[in-house]
């Protein structure tokens, strides 16, 4: 069985969520370690992970220090993620496997993802990244242009331009490098956002593309059997915060299509989650599961978390 498995922010960093060295490297730690758990039960993994708060973290440091270093755009904010995610994440699953005595090579690949220039995200900020801020903080952030949101309990966060991804460009390296048996880490952050000029060249747009709408797209490239989204809930959950919450189970697509369009999941949290899981089924995949990594090893035969199948 092959799982591609998608690691959220809060996979990625601890609770507070400034996402410090030393907790990105811990919060690796953990993950690789269910990741291990998989591949020593003859499960193939492919991995891919959420960069909302390190790419946020970025764009600050650049504007903050464009009078004295030259800033460099979003697309390569999100690219200098995609290899500092990746070499933590190597880092951590190499001491993990060879702990355990298991004789498997990992590789990171820089993935690019395209995106249509006219898409309607770009003129509407929808992916929330970086810190959390007061009211009065982000309202001074926003008198200089930028756009920020109320994300509830934790405060406020910027919102960047997040544009449907089309195509992974870079899906054919994955691809050969899990024919060749390694562990692979690709299109982090959802791939970095690029548009195709009609001579076929590409280049990098300032966007951030929802990791879990590229996860989609990336286990269809990669032939992935189950997608798992690994995030710090264990399911999804109907009337959620309220007095009625329900857990969901095993449930048709269907039937997660139309809780979804009963406004069940949240837009920018569970809501990406959930269109991912019904997209990677309505594409032919066997299940898709939303969980926590405590439940990741039930998850992927369809036993634990919210396990989306075919109608
Ligand atoms: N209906 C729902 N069921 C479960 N969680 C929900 C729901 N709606 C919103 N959420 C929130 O979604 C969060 C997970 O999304 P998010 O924070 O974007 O995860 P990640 O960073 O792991 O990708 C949960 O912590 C929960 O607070
Ligand atoms: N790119 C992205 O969706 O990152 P998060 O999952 O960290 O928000």
């Amino acid at each position: 069985m092959r799982v591609l498995l998608a690691l959220g922010g809060n996979a990625m960093t601890n609770a507070d969520g400034r996402a410090r060295p030393e907790d990105q490297i811990e919060a690796a730690r953990v993950a690789m370690a269910a990741v291990a758990d998989l591949l020593q039960h003859d499960v193939d993994v492919v991995v891919t992970h959420g960069n909302g708060p390190q790419v946020g973290n970025l764009l600050v440091k650049n504007e903050l220090a464009a009078a004295v270093v030259p800033p460099v755009p979003l697309d390569w904010c999100g690219a200098q993620t995609q290899a500092t995610l990746g070499f933590v994440l190597m880092d951590a699953l190499d001491a993990e496997l060879g702990r355990r005595g298991i004789d498997r090579r990992t590789a990171t690949v820089v993935t690019r993802t395209v995106v249509d220039a006219d898409d309607p995200g770009f003129a509407r900020p929808t992916k929330p990244i970086g810190r959390f801020l007061s009211a009065e903080e982000a309202a001074l952030l926003v008198e200089h242009g930028e756009t920020w949101e109320d994300r509830g309990a934790k405060g406020w966060r910027r919102v960047v331009a997040s544009p449907e991804p089309l195509r992974i460009v870079d899906a054919p390296a994955a691809q050969a490098l899990v024919d060749a048996g390694f562990v692979v880490i690709a299109n982090g952050g959802g791939g970095i956002p690029v548009v195709a000029e009609p001579d076929g060249s590409l280049h990098g747009v300032e966007a951030v593309i929802d990791k879990d709408l590229g996860a989609a797209l990336l286990a269809g490239s990669v032939d992935a059997d189950v997608l798992v989204i690994g995030t710090d809930v264990p399911h999804a959950v109907l009337h959620y915060g309220t007095p009625e919450a329900r857990d969901v189970g095993v449930v048709t697509v269907a039937e997660m299509r139309a809780y979804a369009a009963d406004g069940h999941f949240a837009s920018g949290s569970m809501g990406p989650k959930v269109e991912a899981a019904c997209r990677f089924v309505e594409q032919g995949g066997a299940r898709a599961v939303i969980t926590d990594l405590a439940h990741l090893a039930d998850a992927v035969t369809g036993a634990s978390g919210t396990v989306v199948v075919p109608n």
